[in-house]
């Protein structure tokens, strides 16, 4: 019989999307709740994409489910991977701007717009960290 190991190889690999919320030189930073994963760790928001969705789409949707307002999707920031206890997570950021509505707290500990210069005060979740270095070194003077 074949055995596996914990290895990247077989991890469940994990596709994710994240909404880099910008408004002005601020970013919507969330802080993921108590029932969540990675509880207390800041985020940005969005999800797991779904069967037949595309980035962009599956972040509109998350947005919506979220933070109960829409955004358009622009530009794709960073693809990361990070190999964590319960899988790979693939997450791929995307600059975003909110069309509609203001971000509501539903699911998440608490959202803050935080200035690009200040985003290294927060304890990120690690897969975003890349995200953020390049955003506070090309954003954040
Ligand atoms: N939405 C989001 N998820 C992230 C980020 N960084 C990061 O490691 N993740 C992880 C956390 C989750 O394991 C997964 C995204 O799943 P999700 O947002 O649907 O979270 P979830 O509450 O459904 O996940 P779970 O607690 O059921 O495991 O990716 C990020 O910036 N945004």
């Amino acid at each position: 019989m074949t055995s596996y190991d914990s290895s990247s190889q077989t991890k469940k690999r994990i596709n994710v999307v994240g909404a880099v919320l910008v408004d002005g030189d601020t970013v919507l930073a969330a802080q993921r709740g108590a029932a969540m994963s990675l509880s207390g760790l800041w985020e940005f928001p969005g999800g797991k994409i779904e069967p037949n969705e595309t980035p962009q789409q599956a972040l509109r949707r998350e947005l919506e489910e979220e933070l109960l307002c829409t955004a358009e999707v622009g530009d794709h920031l960073e693809t990361t991977e990070y190999e964590y206890d319960f899988g790979l997570v693939i997450l791929s950021t995307y600059i975003c701007r909110l069309v509609e509505g203001t971000p509501e707290l539903t699911e998440h500990a608490e959202i803050r717009w935080v200035p690009v210069s200040e985003l290294h005060s927060l304890d990120w979740a690690p897969a975003d960290i890349p995200a953020v270095d390049r955003l506070v070194r090309e954003h954040g003077q």
